[in-house]
């Protein structure tokens, strides 16, 4: 058996991994998380080691609220399309690869939210988004009382390969997702399952960060 045969998926884990993302991309897409294209989404297939591994990936540009025979194809860790095939893996792949490539995950979602952006922006200069003692933490399986985190921001590029080592030094393994400055968040899990409840979560706890932000706020002008 060739390497290339090792890392490749069964036809029928295909099949499923693609079904997994129409549904995935439609629920999000009704919930308006993919604006004017924007947002990809990844799941991982066949056997995985760190340098290598393959996934079925949106591809660029496209419609997402749209179904179409186009919507994906499959990358391998490095990005490159592994079939013969004329679409574009997302102008994102190489974030997915980084994840992929340091955590071992399953699935990578990634979505524009006008919450996501706000937060991203307001704690920029810190770095991350702190949470404390809301009980949806316990989404990313964090179950200490009154526990307290801090969901980490990067800086975001127009030159998509330069985001990816900010991504690799911030990345704290005990928090699926990390947020891009005024671009979006990318969030993982170990499958389709747990990454879509993590990005969930993730958009919960920014919509109650910046609420509170504005209590408090508005209780310091009285
Ligand atoms: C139109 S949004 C700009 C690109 C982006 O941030 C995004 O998430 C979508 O890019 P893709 O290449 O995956 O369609
Ligand atoms: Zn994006």
């Amino acid at each position: 058996m060739t390497l290339q045969e090792e890392y490749s998926a069964t036809t029928e884990e295909k099949q499923r991994a693609l079904a997994e993302l129409r549904n995935i991309k439609a629920d999000f897409s009704g919930r308006g998380w993919f604006p004017g294209t924007s947002g990809n989404l990844s799941i991982r297939v066949g056997a995985y080691a760190p340098t290598r591994f393959q996934f079925a990936v949106t591809s660029s540009g496209r419609d997402k609220s749209a179904q179409t025979p186009e919507d994906f194809l499959f990358v391998d860790e490095s990005g490159r399309p592994c079939e013969a095939t004329a679409l574009k893996p997302s102008a994102e792949t190489l974030i997915h690869c980084e994840i992929y490539r340091l955590t071992g995950c399953g699935a990578v979602f990634h979505v524009h939210t006008v919450f996501n952006n706000l937060i991203s922006e307001w704690f920029a200069e810190r770095g991350s988004v702190p949470v404390d003692a809301v009980e949806l933490i316990k989404a990313f399986n964090i179950w200490d009382q009154d526990a307290r985190i801090d969901v980490p921001i990067v800086p975001n590029y127009a030159d998509i390969p330069s985001i990816v080592p900010e991504i690799t030094a911030a990345l704290d393994p005990r928090i699926p997702g990390v947020l891009l400055r005024n671009h979006g968040i990318y969030a993982w899990g170990a499958n389709a399952f747990e990454a879509k409840r993590h990005l969930e979560a993730f958009e919960f706890l920014f919509e109650y960060a910046y609420r509170m932000e504005l209590l408090k706020g508005s209780a310091r002008r009285g």
